[in-house]
């Protein structure tokens, strides 16, 4: 039978100064050979993901505490993409996933914690937990702190849903007027919550459900509902449950490493290209996989993405469609039932809630006659449509429940928008290791596409570029240096194709680049382009005015200039000689923080992982 890692703080004659310690926490004598859960919140008034989740670890704790376990709540940081997006803060939100891992493993390792219950939300923080997570193996469970709930506002052309990608592209549009910009802000973001399409944070919610390590609808309740609480609640319970299953009955499904298998990985990527996720998924999954020593690749990906169908367009592909709309028709139980009914999931996966991922879909599948009220009950929570940041502060319900298999939010195989999935890798000569596209917000005429290169060497001038008009239609925009290593921190591209969007070439125009997108970015936007070009790849030697051929069909991406001529200008770049390569003349300060980051991450294709000797 394992010890509980707290014994070695907890026990014997010589950790008397641990136990003073302990005790002056707040531990009594009956505490010491109790499971020590950490709750590691993500509480910050800085985001709207986070700004409601100050008292939940409280209430985690309490439950922890009914349940037989020692609760020691723990924080860590928390960077909000959106206000970061578009100037040098954005430098910091991919470094900050590597930051949150470690803050967890220092503070669960130095403390030797049993256990873990996250309280994760945004992009960062949850596949940050879950780096972490696989990375220690003992149990945890995660609950996030829900989607916020979509804007609705009146425009002078009508009545629209709103969110902060509305925002952006409406604020950078000239025929909107100040008026209208003014109604979007006030309403694109209504309440707390991760921002409330498909973006990245959603994504990862629904994903950690799919993976076995969230409860139901973890991904798609609302935090503004009052059904949220029950998940916090079940989960200081279930922490303490799962702590039975390793530490008393030597149970090794009840630990991420268990319950995180390469079949889970596979469930987790077939939900994802179902559901359309954000691309950044493709980075997070990686680098989860590699903490849980999973050998699950972007070939892997790959191969997922042909296999399985484009079920569930939500915002930004599709405009009505928002993470509540996904609740109501279901969650994720429903998106996985489409897919386990024609044999595409793992059924015998272990779960931190059910015996396995068969179960769990037989009973919360709203379509299944084995799901019963519990599963309707949970998801008919509906949006308050209240400003208001506090969690679980509305009860509104839906009148019925999305059925519908033909037109509704999630739909059947044989309606799917597509017959591949919602993402796909696509590799060429501009990206030998690989790069991403969301075809999910893709038009269909632009799947065969060639364009004329205009080269950008940062985010910033391509931002500038585009508003400034440098940008013809029929153009592929190529934004470089902005890798995970080049950046550093690999940028979202938000604003560039969101701008795009605005200046109307969102139809006309691809762009690609060594960086990323938010979860918001829509079009023909394809990143993670690897090698990137502070690694000599061959975007660094795109040059204006060269052809570039990108084929969704065959899943390529080429420049098309000649073997000779890339050796000639390959050879002629004023750094030939270096090892790595840096924008030309970019007036970009980096702090000695992210040169370290720069200093040992991989590229995009290993899930922008840092690499130490070990590896
Ligand atoms: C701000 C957003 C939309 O959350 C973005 O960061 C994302 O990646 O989805
Ligand atoms: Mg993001």
């Amino acid at each position: 039978m394992p010890d509980l890692r707290s014994k070695t703080t907890t026990f014997g004659r010589r950790m008397a100064a641990a136990r003073a310690l302990w005790r002056a926490t707040g531990m009594q004598d009956g505490d010491f050979g109790k499971p020590i859960v950490a709750i590691v919140n993500s509480f910050t008034e800085f985001v709207p993901g986070h700004v409601h989740l100050k008292d939940l670890g409280q209430l985690v704790a309490r439950e922890v505490e009914k349940a037989g376990g020692v609760a020691k709540e723990m924080n860590t940081i928390a960077v909000d993409d959106g206000i970061a997006m578009g100037h040098d803060g954005m430098l910091y939100s991919l470094p900050s996933r590597e930051v949150i891992a470690d803050s967890v493993e220092y503070m669960a390792n130095a403390h030797c914690a049993d256990a873990l219950v996250c309280i994760s939300n945004c992009d960062k923080i949850t596949p940050g937990m879950l780096m972490a997570t696989m990375r220690l193996n003992i149990p945890t469970i995660f609950v996030s702190g829900g989607p916020m709930e979509a804007g609705k506002t009146i425009l002078s052309d009508g009545e629209l849903k709103t969110d902060l990608v509305t925002a952006i592209v409406g604020a950078a549009d000239d025929n909107r007027s100040d008026d209208d910009v003014a109604k979007l802000e006030r309403s694109s973001c209504p309440t707390c919550g991760s921002c409330s399409g498909m973006f990245t944070a959603n994504s990862m919610n629904c994903l950690a459900e799919a993976l076995g390590m969230a409860l139901p609808g973890n991904g798609s309740l609302l935090a503004t509902h009052s059904k949220r609480e029950a998940l916090f609640k079940e989960a200081g319970h279930k922490i303490v449950e799962l702590c039975e299953r390793w530490y008393k009955h030597d149970d090794a499904s009840a630990l991420p490493r268990g319950i995180a298998t390469f079949d889970a990985f596979e469930n987790a990527m077939a939900l994802d290209v179902a559901m359309g996720g954000s691309t950044n998924t493709v980075l997070h999954l990686l680098a989860i996989a590699h903490e849980a020593e999973v050998d699950f690749t972007m070939a892997d990906m790959d191969r997922i993405s042909r296999e399985i169908p484009h079920l569930c367009k939500v915002a930004p592909s599709h405009p009505d469609y928002y993470m509540e709309d996904v609740h109501r028709a279901g969650g994720i139980a429903r998106i996985l039932g489409a897919l386990d009914r024609e044999g595409k999931i793992h059924r015998h996966c272990s779960t931190v809630h059910s015996k396995d991922i068969g179960e769990f879909i037989d009973k919360w599948d709203i379509l299944r006659d084995t799901a019963g009220n519990e599963a309707h009950d949970l998801y008919i929570a509906a949006p308050g449509g209240v400003r208001t940041t506090q969690a679980f502060s509305q009860s509104r319900m839906y009148t019925e429940l999305d059925t519908d298999t033909v037109d509704g939010c999630v739909r059947d195989f044989e309606h799917a928008y597509s017959e591949q999935g919602g993402l796909c890798v696509l590799f060429g000569n501009l990206a030998e290791q690989g790069c991403i596209v969301k075809t999910a917000g893709v038009i269909e005429s632009m799947y065969e596409y060639e364009g004329t290169a205009k080269v950008f060497e940062s985010q910033d001038d391509a931002m500038h570029g585009i508003l400034r008009g440098e940008v013809q239609p029929h153009s592929v925009v190529v934004i470089r240096y902005e890798g995970p290593k080049g950046g550093p921190g690999m940028q979202e591209m938000l604003y560039p194709t969101a701008y795009l969007k605005s200046k109307g070439l969102d139809k006309t125009c691809a762009l690609f680049t060594d960086g990323r997108f938010s979860g918001g970015s829509a079009g023909l936007s394809i990143g993670h382009a690897s090698p990137e070009a502070a690694e000599k790849g061959l975007i660094a030697l795109v040059e204006d005015g060269d052809k570039i051929e990108i084929s969704i069909s065959k899943r390529s991406i080429n420049l098309m200039v000649s073997d000779e001529e890339l050796e000639r200008r390959r050879a002629a770049h004023p750094q030939a000689d270096k090892a790595v390569w840096k924008a030309e003349g970019r007036p970009r300060a980096v702090s000695k923080a992210l040169k370290a980051y720069a200093a040992h991450v991989a590229n995009a294709s290993l899930g922008a992982i840092r690499v130490v000797d070990e590896d």
